[in-house]
């Protein structure tokens, strides 16, 4: 019988497909048998945007196709009341009601041949965390996707002494997402009761960003029998440069500013236009990731940019100063280049904890669910950026000339120089967790000798 097998089962959305997929390559490349299992296109999703990793190491982990039924991948809505990618739901409902009878039959068989079963799943699923609670031989964990502050905050119904003491408000994600989507939540995903099933959670988070944060969450839940393992960035942490970033390579050192906006957003078009107008007459370079939200399966998208014709333009009159990129950019490789500033960004938890690791200082741009905390949190307790506009002011458009303020705000400022300063320090100090000997070094040992036990 062999040892341990682990199965990661991600939530299907990019933001999350990631994370369990570079948890799973570090567990593998320390040796031990994973398997990823998501709808046969979420798999081919991930592994086609997988940055940072070889693929000696991809080719260790087992991938699995759960099987669910056929559902509508609409293209996103850009004009839509809300930013929130509503256009997902279909498939998120096709997820969580046909993917727990495949699941279950690969743990079955995964557990008849191994001695014990450790299920990696996100914390959205609650259906893969019932199903590892069912096996005798079987133990699961939950993978936190956003910051442990946002945990801290959720956990006390957003009235935290500790946040409000650090002087953050606690943005609920609940204010920034759909009815539908809370009622998929609560009703089909049950995400409440995920936690209660695991034998603890995994953080992909760290000490320099968020050690007091992860002490109370770890308080906590030890005192409801349940382990804490913050092992972030879970981003691998690059410095090598890639080609295709030859443009930046004959860029001045810290003279770029990269702007994206994730996975899950799409502006509408007359933001669009003051963007645009906003980079163009600016005095700072650029590298601009115009993208639409994901579509359900990604396959189903032509590839045609709605911006095509805007673009001829724009490409023209900004030649020389700025790249437009309309597919999916080596974003890790771009905030690891010495040439990138600053990170105009939406504020995804991957992106900012992407940042932070790179030490790139965020104008923070938050669009939807936990963004507009994350942003609080970068602005007033990691001290590393400045924020374009609030999340609830998301209706509005937001004119050229704000925007070029607050990049002068940030590149031509002292109060910007110590704000870039602050990344840079944040930078060595989160590598330092995650080095040999360092804090979230030491949480991903101590996970692994847990799960071989
Ligand atoms: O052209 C692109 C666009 C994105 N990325 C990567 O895609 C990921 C995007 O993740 P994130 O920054 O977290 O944004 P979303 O895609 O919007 O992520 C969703 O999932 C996150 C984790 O739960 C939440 O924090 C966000 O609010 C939610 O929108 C990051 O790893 C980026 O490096 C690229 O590599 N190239």
């Amino acid at each position: 019988m062999d040892s341990v097998a682990i199965v990661a089962v991600p939530f299907p959305a990019q933001g999350h497909l990631n994370q369990l997929l570079h948890l799973s390559l570090q567990l593998a490349s320390r040796g031990l048998p994973v398997h990823y299992a998501a709808p046969a296109e979420h798999v081919r999703q991930a592994r086609a945007r997988l940055h940072g990793w070889d693929d000696s190491t991809l080719r260790r982990v087992e991938f699995h196709e759960l099987a669910i039924s056929a559902y509508a991948s609409p293209p996103p809505d850009p004009a839509a009341d809300s930013p929130f990618p509503s256009h997902l739901l279909p498939m998120w409902d096709a997820f969580v009601a046909d993917a727990p009878a495949p699941l279950a039959a690969l743990l079955a068989d995964l557990s008849a041949s191994h001695r014990r079963v450790v299920v990696l799943y996100d914390l959205m699923n609650a259906f893969a965390a019932e199903a590892a609670a069912r096996l005798l031989n079987g133990e699961g964990f939950g993978l936190h996707c956003t910051a442990a502050s946002s945990f801290v905050g959720r956990m006390d119904g957003g009235r935290n002494k500790l946040l409000r003491e650090r002087g953050l408000e606690y943005l609920s994600v609940e204010d920034y997402v759909t009815e539908e989507f809370l009622e998929f939540v609560g009703e089909r995903a049950r995400a409440a009761q995920t936690v209660s099933s695991s034998s603890g959670i995994l953080m992909n988070t760290c000490r320099a960003l968020e050690g007091e944060f992860i002490d109370f969450v770890a308080e906590r839940m030890a005192a409801g029998g349940k382990k804490v393992f913050s092992v972030g960035p879970l981003n691998p942490l690059l410095d090598a440069r890639h080609e295709c970033l030859a443009w930046l390579d004959a860029q001045p050192a810290a003279s770029v500013i990269y702007v994206s906006f994730g996975s899950m957003s799409s502006l509408r078009a007359e933001q669009i236009a003051e963007l645009a107008a906003a980079l163009r007459d600016c005095n700072h370079r650029f590298i601009w990731v115009l993208r639409d939200a994901d579509r359900a399966n990604v396959f189903t998208d032509s590839g045609k940019s709605r911006h095509a014709k805007f673009l001829s333009d724009f490409t023209m009159e900004t030649e020389g100063k700025g790249l437009v990129i309309t597919g999916w950019a080596p974003q890790l490789e771009i905030l690891a280049h010495r040439a990138t500033a600053a990170f105009v960004s939406h504020c995804g938890w991957n992106s900012t904890i992407e940042s932070m690791s790179h030490g790139k200082p965020i104008l923070a741009w938050p669009m939807h669910s936990d963004q507009p905390f994350d942003a609080e949190l970068i602005c007033k307790h990691f001290k590393a950026g400045f924020l374009v506009r609030p999340g609830e002011k998301h209706r509005e458009v937001v004119p050229a000339a704000k925007i070029r303020e607050v990049f002068e705000r940030l590149m031509g400022t002292d109060e910007g120089r110590v704000v870039r300063e602050r990344a840079t320090a944040l930078r060595d100090a989160v590598r330092a967790d995650a080095a040999v000997g360092g804090a979230s070094h030491k949480d991903f040992e101590d996970f692994i000798s847990h799960i071989t036990r």
